[in-house]
């Protein structure tokens, strides 16, 4: 589109070019300082913009042209040149560009891992020791941060075996664990995204004013005249942690790969924001050469954006199941992690005064996977107008109108009324829920309706509706009002784990209940009925939890006999108990790691590792998700990386092609 716009305007072109050009210069030097003022996707939209048009003209390019630079020129507070420039990487969204690469370099082995979204450090190291870290910079000279790195950096060995100068270079992420906890911790100084606080926390002057913002280090480029050839063994024999590396042979195994890697994205706990495929051998690497700023022998394959900027036009204030107010937020459409967002939460109070959040701005939004979308930010406080709002919290509960409640360090409101109608809706809504009792036919509006109409307040009054009391109401047949009954009857055998989320008792969770049955409790009275001090004595279960249960469901008991008088079970499902494992399972008292992609045999069909590890557990199997000395087999599937072979073989842990397991699960009935 960028091309045409260009024709069409003509002599606007370079006009278009230059100011583009001044943009990208604009927006870098703001991010690179730690405050960017739009998001990632829509600087990328620009840079897009300005390289199609410098390429249909390339006689009106800008000199310098801001799209052959790295970085941004970077305030440096002890600049160090680098041995070798820093580079950017080559981009790419479609699978011809991915084959166009192989077609390249023919014959050439390729890793392909994840692109981690934090920055990059170079760290040398002279005679096994580490000598210094340095950032990217502008690419030529970055700056010296080996006093933070050693302070905060984990995965970087401050000895490796290796003699004379060994230069590693790698990407220090802030997990995404380290960043929701530090944020919890610190709500009045919340960070915006993990890369921005990865960022911020190198360039700190003291690393006693970033305490707890601590990073970690992935390798993913290895300097060092004797190490090995492959770059992903060269690396792992030195220590390091390395980004996780899949040897393909042609493209398609790539592109699949690339697939795997973004439907897996949220299964990590780092940012990626795409993957890179890079030649494995170390010398076909070097002699492919770079370009102006990036690496031949390297692309990066870009993935979907999951944050977006967009303008906040209202904030609303929803009463959930426990009575909690929160801010939510009303959006302009946006489309970002795979959907378009028009909601997303804005936690609370404190944490809308920390970010200096007001309706009218334009925001970061940020949606992770199945993470409920949340505005993480102001961007570019400069487009404010003056019109913008104060975002002010309500005094009264705008459901019922009671006053509310605050609690907390972050100042939650709440309201207190039992009989507060918006919180009997919810609660409602959530038992028939499909992690609850699952009455799919009774959705919320329904459950609405019927509240409104006073026949349901509780989850008891569910299992007292008639099909004539349905069939009083507007547009109800015959037919709905049989599938609603029908739905309701079936959820009857819910069970103790599923009763209890159902009955959203305030910090318990689904995990809660689980280990209550697997604790051996029989029935949900029995929970009800048990002292704090029994219940603490569950694994996981702490003095808060116990606490809560106890005083809730002491509250809910009549609500329980009501249940269970209209012939709802409240007793463990055996699928809720632990499994049970013989010693004559195939894989009883075996530790096994599973790499490699898996593949079901009798179908083909690819099967997500989790859930072959699964089976592996039902088989009588402890799951490892890495190598050691207790590891007793390393299960392959396909593409399998070389570090773990070696480990393997290091360990003496028997290797096993898939095929073998696969052989036993279905022996064996498992599958
Ligand atoms: N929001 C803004 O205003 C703004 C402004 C400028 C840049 N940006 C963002 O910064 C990035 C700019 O590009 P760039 O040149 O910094 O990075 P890039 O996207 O070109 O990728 C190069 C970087 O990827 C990293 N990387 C992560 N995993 C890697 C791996 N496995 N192998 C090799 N490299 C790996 C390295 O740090 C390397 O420096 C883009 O994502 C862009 O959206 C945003
Ligand atoms: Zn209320």
């Amino acid at each position: 589109m960028s091309v045409v716009v260009g024709s069409v305007r003509g002599v606007d072109v370079e006009g278009r070019i230059r100011e583009l050009a001044d943009q990208v210069v604009v927006l870098r030097d703001a991010y690179y300082r730690g405050s960017p003022l739009v998001a990632d996707a829509e600087y990328d939209g620009i840079e897009d913009e300005l390289r199609g048009l410098i390429e249909a003209n390339p006689e009106l390019a800008p000199d310098p042209n801001p799209l052959d630079q790295v970085g941004a020129p970077a305030v440096l507070h002890a600049p160090v040149r680098h041995s070798r420039p820093m580079l950017s990487l080559e981009k790419a969204t479609k699978a011809e560009q991915v084959a166009a690469f192989f077609a390249r370099f023919p014959g050439q082995p390729v890793v392909v891992m994840p692109k981690l979204d934090g920055l990059s450090l170079a760290l040398v190291y002279r005679d096994g020791g580490l000598l210094r870290a340095v950032t990217r910079g502008d690419g030529t000279t970055g700056d010296d941060v080996t006093q933070l790195v050693r302070a905060l950096v984990g995965g970087v060995p401050s000895r490796i075996d290796a003699p004379g100068v060994v230069e590693v270079r790698g990407e220090a992420v802030m997990l995404r664990s380290t960043f929701t906890a530090y944020n919890a911790a610190h709500p009045d100084k919340p960070l915006i995204n993990p890369r921005n606080a990865a960022a911020g926390t190198l360039r700190a002057k003291d690393p006693a004013t970033v305490a707890g913002r601590n990073l970690t280090f992935f390798a993913f480029d290895l300097d060092a005249s004797a190490a090995e050839a492959d770059l992903e063994l060269g690396l792992t024999t030195l220590g390091f942690a390395a980004a996780d590396m899949r040897h393909c042979h042609e493209a398609e195994a790539a592109q699949a790969v690339i697939t795997e890697i973004e439907q897996h994205r949220n299964d990590l706990d780092y940012d990626l924001d795409g993957a890179v495929l890079r030649l494995a051998d170390r010398g076909a690497y070097a002699a492919a050469g770079t370009r102006s700023n990036s690496p031949r022998g390297a692309l990066a394959f870009k993935f979907a954006a999951e944050e977006k900027s967009t303008v906040l036009s209202d904030v609303l204030w929803d009463v959930g199941k426990t009575g909690k107010i929160a801010p939510v937020a009303q959006l302009e459409p946006v489309f970002v992690g795979g959907t378009t967002v028009t909601r997303a939460t804005l936690a609370n109070q404190e944490v809308i005064k920390a970010r200096g959040i007001r309706i009218g701005d334009t925001v970061l939004v940020r949606r992770a996977g199945d993470v409920i979308p949340f505005v993480a930010g102001v961007l570019d406080e400069s487009k404010r107008t003056g019109a913008e709002r104060e975002i002010v919290p309500p005094s009264e509960c705008p459901s019922c109108g009671q006053g509310l409640i605050e609690q907390g360090n972050s100042r939650e409101l709440f309201c207190t009324n039992v009989a507060c109608p918006a919180q009997t809706v919810r609660r409602l809504v959530h038992w028939a829920s499909r992690a609850a009792a699952d009455i799919e036919a009774v959705g919320p509006v329904w459950i609405e309706r019927l509240a409104e109409a006073g026949i349901l307040e509780h989850p008891s009054d569910f299992y007292t509706l008639t099909k004539d009391q349905l069939l009083e109401f507007d547009r109800v047949g015959e037919v709905s009002a049989t599938r609603m009954i029908d739905s309701i009857a079936a959820s009857r055998p819910v069970g103790l784990r599923r009763a209890l989320i159902g009955l959203a008792i305030p910090m318990a969770s689904e995990g809660t209940a689980t280990r209550l049955c697997r604790a051996g409790f029989g029935s949900l009275e029995e929970v009800a009925d048990a002292d704090v001090e029994r219940l603490v004595s569950v694994e996981d279960i702490g003095p808060r939890v116990a606490a809560s249960l106890t005083e809730h469901l002491r509250r809910l008991r009549p609500e329980l006999d009501r249940l269970r008088a209209l012939g709802v079970s409240l007793d463990v499902r055996d699928e809720d108990l632990p499994p049970v494992i013989s010693s004559d399972a195939p894989l009883a008292g075996k530790t096994v790691v599973v790499t490699g992609a898996i593949n079901d045999p009798r179908t083909g069909e690819k099967v997500p590792r989790p859930t072959f590890q699964r089976l592996c557990e039902k088989a009588g199997a402890t799951t490892a998700s890495s190598v050691s000395a207790s590891t007793d087999m390393l299960i392959t599937g396909a593409d399998v990386g070389a570090s773990k072979l070696t480990k393997a073989e290091k360990h003496e842990v028997a290797v096993v092609d898939q095929s073998e397991i696969w052989q036993l699960l279905i022996t064996a009935g498992i599958v």
